[in-house]
């Protein structure tokens, strides 16, 4: 939704399906031997000159960094028990060595470069490249890979690369251990120096606080696992658990810190590290209550805790605003316009909604309670954000999927990595997400394996497509954009972003041209609010490629990225007009266009041709909207309003709305005094409403003053409905604008 699909431009196109001739020409080389016909200092000389290479050259034609998934395949899912050892020379090219595993160490620095690379070699000194794909960046600093790491990849995968190299290619975060130096898999020829095998907890314990010191927690963790697997004394299991947490939360593993400080708890029932780390790990969580009951505790216990007390207010304001759905927006665009990325510190605000099973589209959000237009139905902090900063030198990356023919340009690639170590991290997140749709992708039912998160890469990239969402910095910022361009072409409503995200609970929203909420953006936050007023148990939908955003001619929208065609009554009428009203749509649409551009306009012609246009319509705006008749009306009014022609501007403004599906009663003359102007249905809910109740605004102030508040009102909801909030709007609308929208040119 609102994301770069770049699929059937030309050129990335002919991009993917080279990249696919690629894979099948490397496919007919499945089965021949996976070592090398290279020595292996050839292959090392290769990898620096690659990775010189990689540092200098754009990957690809279009200077974009490119990823390209390879057909999916699932993670492994058997125990390490059953798996049996293979040696490169054994390994074939384009294979999964299901029931094998590989023993290997880095015999360089790790790089990263479309994935962590490195060169590693087996037990025999046979060398392949490694390639590790979603891990970490951190993964190739002078802490995690370096030279001599020695792991296991259960199943390995060998392919041959784009440039006809061979890899081992690994896609799942748990398919790849990074085995300790001291452990029994590591044969003795590869260790540094000999473990004592008699080390005592306490020298584990003082280990683990060395590496914690300089940062490593990976490190850390495993020394202080390895003091309390060493029979410690229960006083310093309590010290290595609460040094383990400490490093857990450090690296956003909070379910792990969560489980060591309720083990410390249990001996310690009041262990102030103990509670306050707990509270911190539930607020990651975004388990705000139980934070708080914990620092509620801790308040009372340790009252001159100030750090303590800092972080209670900050979760107390989290389950506020998850409660209440009160927040201070202005603030919240002020930081999301200075944070980068714009990650706000906020809680989750699920209104009067719920999910339930629909009659023909599978899941969908529904009210639960009846809800005026503009009221919230969700504030929805992303359960995963990849922001793409414009301002910067950021590589925007292109990512392949030759499985299902997508290229999109974006963030999807950073998505799908911060997705995956997201759920490894903290498994407790895995069902959820897992839940959401995927299509026909099946994958493995296994949430884990020796003790390990199993997470599919797959589906998880699988998910973002049918789910994620491309958004600006804020819908604010989009809709100005969008208001100071004069041009009202194609390009201007459909609206596409290089950043992107993953909202769980607005991934159950459905599809419809007729929608009835509209999202916007806030930093990292969705908004959902209802653009209509609704019963209770309505479904909710929105939009997920605008119906204004289609040429007129081109029929129903293309929804095939979703597997669906919309069936909603706007859709029914563009398939029943046929071809020929359509493309008498699109004729007069674009002759319109041309005369709304010459310089010497002429109106009445204009008027003319609006008429034709809306005789192609068979049905009334208030069943079906007239989509190609809003523009031209809302010119119009602009027009007149400028010339001081007001009454004709209020007849065009009121048209537009019109088109658009609004019922709107007490705007046309006579105007009866005192009588109120009053919206009997909400249309549909694009930028261009605002702009043309604030043109009737203005109005209506000099011909039926009493109006003109009123539909200033409309305004406000409508522009709450498209940017989130109305704190803004005085800054963006005012009467006093010289303008005939009202519209600041000057808003920032
Ligand atoms: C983001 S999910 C929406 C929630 C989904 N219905 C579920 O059960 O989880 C998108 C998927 O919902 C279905 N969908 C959404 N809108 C639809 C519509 N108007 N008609 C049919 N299917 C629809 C399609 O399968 C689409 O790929």
């Amino acid at each position: 939704m609102d994301t770069h699909d770049v699929s059937d431009v030309p050129e990335y196109f002919k991009y993917l399906q080279t990249h696919k001739k690629n894979l099948k020409n490397a496919q007919a080389l499945k089965g021949r031997p996976a070592k090398s016909p290279k020595s292996k200092d050839e292959i090392l000389m290769q990898f620096m000159v690659r990775k010189m290479m990689a540092a200098r050259t754009p990957a690809n034609p279009m200077n974009i960094r490119s990823s390209i998934l390879p057909p999916a395949y699932p993670p492994c899912h058997t125990p390490f028990s059953k798996l049996s050892k293979v040696m490169i020379k054994s390994m074939c090219l384009e294979t999964h060595h299901r029931g094998r595993y590989l023993l290997i160490r880095t015999v360089t620095q790790a790089d990263t470069m479309t994935a962590v690379m490195a060169i590693v070699e087996d037990e025999d000194g046979s060398v392949l490249m490694l390639q590790l794909f979603n891990q970490e960046q951190e993964l190739s600093n002078a802490h995690s890979l370096r030279e001599g790491t020695v792991l296991v990849v259960r199943e390995p995968y060998v392919k041959v690369m784009a440039d006809g190299d061979y890899g081992i290619r690994v896609d799942h975060l748990s398919d790849v251990w990074f085995i300790p130096e001291f452990d029994d898999l590591v044969p003795l020829s590869w260790r540094k120096r000999v473990t004592q095998s008699d080390e005592s907890a306490s020298s584990w314990k003082v280990k683990g606080s060395e590496h914690f010191n300089q940062g490593d927690y990976r490190s850390a963790i495993i020394c202080y696992s390895k003091a309390l697997d060493t029979h410690p004394s229960q006083e310093l299991a309590v010290i290595a658990q609460l040094n383990r947490s400490l490093s857990f939360l450090r690296s956003y593993r909070f379910d792990a810190a969560l489980k060591d400080v309720e083990n410390v708890l249990q001996v310690s029932e009041l262990s102030e590290k103990g509670l306050f780390r707990k509270a911190q790990a539930l607020y990651q969580l975004r388990r705000f209550k139980e934070s708080c009951e914990i620092h509620a505790i801790l308040a009372e216990k340790y009252p001159d805790n100030t750090q303590a007390a800092h972080e209670y207010s900050r979760a107390s304001a989290r389950l506020m605003e998850q409660d209440s759905g009160k927040y201070e927006f202005r603030k919240m665009i002020l930081e999301a316009k200075k944070r980068r990325p714009p990650m706000l510190d906020r809680g989750t605000y699920i209104g009067p909604v719920t999910v339930k099973q629909t009659q023909s589209h599978g899941r969908g959000l529904f009210t639960t309670e009846a809800v005026k237009a503009g009221d919230l139905l969700l504030c929805e902090k992303a359960f995963a954000h990849a922001f793409h900063d414009k301002d910067s030198s950021q590589d925007l990356r292109l990512l392949l999927n030759v499985d299902m023919d997508k290229a999109t340009i974006g963030t999807q690639a950073e998505l799908i990595e911060l997705i995956t170590q997201k759920l490894h991290k903290n498994p407790s997140l895995i069902p959820d997400f897992v839940d959401l749709h995927h299509g026909t992708y099946k994958s493995v039912d296994v949430l884990e394996m020796d003790g390990i998160p199993v997470v599919d890469t797959f589906l998880v990239e699988r998910i973002i497509l049918l789910n994620g969402f491309g958004c600006p910095l804020s819908s604010r910022e989009s809709h100005i954009g969008y208001m100071k361009e004069d041009d009202n072409t194609a390009n201007k409503v459909n609206m596409q972003f290089h950043s992107s995200g993953v909202w769980s609970l607005a991934s159950y929203i459905n599809h419809s041209c007729l929608s009835n909420a509209r999202r916007s953006f806030i930093g990292d936050i969705m908004i959902v609010r209802a653009s209509r007023d609704l019963p209770s148990n309505t479904e909710i939908t929105f939009w997920y490629k605008s119906p204004m955003s289609r040429d007129p001619k081109e029929g129903p929208v293309n929804l095939q990225h979703w597997g669906f065609k919309c069936d909603c009554l706007l859709c029914q009428e563009t398939r029943s007009a046929g071809s020929s009203v359509l493309s008498n749509r699109n004729r007069i649409s674009a002759d319109l266009q041309r005369l709304f551009k010459t310089s010497k306009m002429n109106l009445r012609k204009i008027e003319d041709r609006i008429s034709n246009l809306a005789g192609t319509y068979s049905r009334p705006a208030s069943e079906v909207p007239h989509l190609t008749l809003e523009s031209p009306y809302l010119s119009l009014a602009a027009i007149y309003a400028s010339s001081r022609k007001l009454e004709k501007s209020v007849e065009f403004g009121l048209k537009a709305l019109e088109s658009l599906g609004f019922v709107i009663k007490g705007g046309n003359p006579p105007y009866v005094s005192n009588a109120p102007l009053i919206v009997k249905k909400w249309g549909l809910m694009n930028d261009d409403v605002v702009g043309c109740w604030m043109i009737l605004c203005l109005a209506y102030r000099e011909l039926v003053p009493t109006l003109a508040s009123q539909a200033e009102g409309y305004a406000r909801v409508s522009y709450k409905i498209c940017v989130g909030e109305d704190e803004t709007f005085d800054k963006t609308y005012s009467r006093l604008s010289d303008r005939a929208d009202g519209f600041l040119t000057t808003a920032k």
